[in-house]
């Protein structure tokens, strides 16, 4: 394209991306809306809205695949970090997992950057806008639900698809209740604690890509064109100038929604970041802002792999008996337990007695091991997901020159906090008790299977009464990201509570990297929402 110009340039068609195109374009049919997106257009992939073949797409041309700086505290391995580079972004490769944080969590975000809205009161209207929920069941919170938004949500035991209920379904729940945590069907008052259901987003037993469901039909949409920085006149920003070298002015705003490792590189491109980083690559220093690219959080996490004494029950996918195939119109992955840590471990590390009582890690079943190196899909293992929800530890997004072309420097800082070790390394003992010492599950797994290859051989299989010291050491050996990133343009230190950039003017962020802390469920469920309510903002500006 050549030049163009626009009332609105959104950056990164991506989950957030294209949910703020949407509402903006369908706020105003006269409105110009320019969405600028780096990757391409999937919606022809058979594979993209799948659950199961939405994982061949990772590592492939859909898929930034970011490679972090070495990890001290994992043994200095080199993560990757899986990223959606496509019109859809993230949407195109996640899992469909739809887990709303606890209320409690909102509410620290509002009392954070001082802003009810981000409260989980605040939040309500825009869980309702985005929602179509499928089956509350005895979910006493409805208000907060929503019955007729674009987001498909449904829970494995609700009515659209109770056929799927998976074998292992009972006994992994008493396994649970065996190790006193407790059934929450209710979630009252939004709490998470306890077992509940894994809801997620599912629309007849397929993934929505936020292109499809959020139409972009009067939105000018630019796949495979890359913005290399934000254009200023001032300190007011009016346009950006994409790789190409061409320019797309804005006469409203420019929205960036690139994403938690984008984001902030584009910011520091556009002269907005630390001032000791920008003067090293030579970046003119528009507006100094030291928390661009810092509190990087993501819910670090440990799978582990258990092998089944039976292969031939079809408790897990591969088995010649795992035959209904309602059960993979989905993700075959099931039960979610949010727990806190127990009062005598907590107390040790946190005095504020509301967030000794914070859910802090997840665990759930996974009747296919999802990628664990060694391990086969062959209805031999089932696995699970033990994940921390809230981590202390911070990283760091940074760039590496003033090159858009040089992908962003990436430290995460995984496991770096005593209290993320002490949490985690409790949620893989209660993962391992509960797969391997509990009267429902000893008849039915065998033992833990060590991941192997990829350097990993000659792991010791962990048992139900492993020492601290072993976990804490498959940890570093093996523990991954959940992709749950965020953080790096933060509400309350880089952005206001609308999103606008502090310091400039005509620049919002609306993306993950906006979010000030880590919270307890899965992304989604929460950036959607964040979006409507961001938009609902842009939309009060032209009113006003
Ligand atoms: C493998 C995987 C599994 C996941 N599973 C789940 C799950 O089950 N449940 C859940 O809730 N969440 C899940 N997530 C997380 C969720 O998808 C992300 O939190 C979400 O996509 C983040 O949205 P975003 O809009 O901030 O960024 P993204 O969706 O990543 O969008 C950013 C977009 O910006 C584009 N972009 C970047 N830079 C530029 C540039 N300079 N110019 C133009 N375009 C640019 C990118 O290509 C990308 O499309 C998963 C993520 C991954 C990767």
């Amino acid at each position: 394209m050549s030049d163009a110009s626009t009332d609105y340039v959104v950056v990164g068609g991506g989950l957030t991306g294209c949910a703020i195109a949407s509402r903006l374009g369908q706020s105003d049919k006269k409105l110009k809306v320019v969405l600028i997106e780096a990757g391409s257009d999937s919606s022809g992939d058979p594979a993209a809205a799948g659950f199961l073949s939405g994982l061949s797409l990772l590592g492939g041309k859909f898929d930034h695949v970011y490679q972090s700086n070495p990890e001290p505290n994992t043994l200095n391995r080199v993560h990757s970090l899986n990223s959606g580079k496509a019109l859809g972004g993230g949407s195109i490769l996640n899992f469909g997992g739809w887990l709303r944080a606890d209320a409690a969590d909102y509410d620290d975000w509002a009392e954070m950057v001082r802003d009810k809205r981000w409260s989980y009161d605040g939040f309500k209207p825009w869980f309702r806008k985005t929602e179509r929920f499928h089956g509350s069941g005895n979910d006493t919170d409805t208000d907060a639900h929503g019955f007729d938004g674009p987001m498909h949500v449904v829970s494995i035991s609700a009515a659209e698809s109770g056929e799927r209920k998976y074998p292992l379904r009972e006994p992994v729940k008493q396994a649970w209740t065996e190790l006193g945590v407790s059934f929450n069907p209710q979630k009252e008052k939004g709490s998470i604690t306890g077992i509940t259901e894994f809801y997620e987003n599912s629309r007849h037993g397929m993934r929505q890509p936020a292109n499809t469901a959020y139409p972009l039909e009067n939105i000018e949409v630019l796949t495979n064109t890359i913005v290399n920085r934000v254009i200023f006149s001032g300190t007011t920003a009016t346009g950006v100038e994409l790789a190409n070298g061409h320019k797309v002015t804005a006469r409203r705003e420019v929205i960036l929604c690139a994403g938690t490792y984008r984001t902030p590189q584009l910011l520091m491109l556009s002269g907005i970041g630390p001032s000791a980083i920008l003067n090293q690559a030579g970046i003119p220093v528009l507006h100094e802002s030291p928390h661009v690219g810092q509190n990087l959080h993501d819910h670090f996490a440990i799978y582990f792999a258990f092998r089944l004494r039976d292969p031939s029950a079809g408790y897990a996918l591969g088995s010649s008996s795992w035959q209904n195939p309602a059960l993979c119109k989905g993700l075959p992955w099931d039960w979610v337990v949010s727990e806190p840590l127990p009062a005598e471990i907590i107390t040790k590390h946190e005095s504020d007695a509301r967030k000794q009582k914070r859910n802090l890690y997840e665990v759930i079943t996974v009747y296919t091991p999802p990628g664990i190196p060694g391990i086969p899909v062959d209805g031999t293992h089932i696995a699970t997901s033990t994940m921390l929800l809230l981590p202390t530890s911070r990283g760091v997004v940074s760039i590496r020159s003033s090159s858009p072309s040089d992908p962003p420097r990436i430290q995460p800082n995984y496991f770096s906090t005593l209290l993320d070790r002490v949490t985690l390394v409790h949620a893989a003992k209660q993962t391992l008790k509960a797969m391997l010492a509990t009267s429902s599950m000893q008849s039915i797994i065998e033992g833990e299977t060590p991941p192997s290859g990829q350097g990993l051989d000659g792991l010791i299989p962990l048992t139900a009464d492993a020492s601290g010291e072993a976990i804490e050491e498959r940890i570093r050996q093996t523990g991954i990201q959940h992709h749950h990133s965020g953080g790096t343009a933060a509400m309350g230190k880089v952005v206001n509570g609308e999103g606008k950039v502090i310091g400039v003017k005509g620049l919002r962020v609306a993306d993950a990297s906006i979010l000030p802390i880590p919270l307890g469920g899965h992304p989604q469920a929460t950036l959607y929402p964040m979006a409507e309510q961001i938009v609902s903002f842009i939309i009060q500006d032209i009113l006003e």
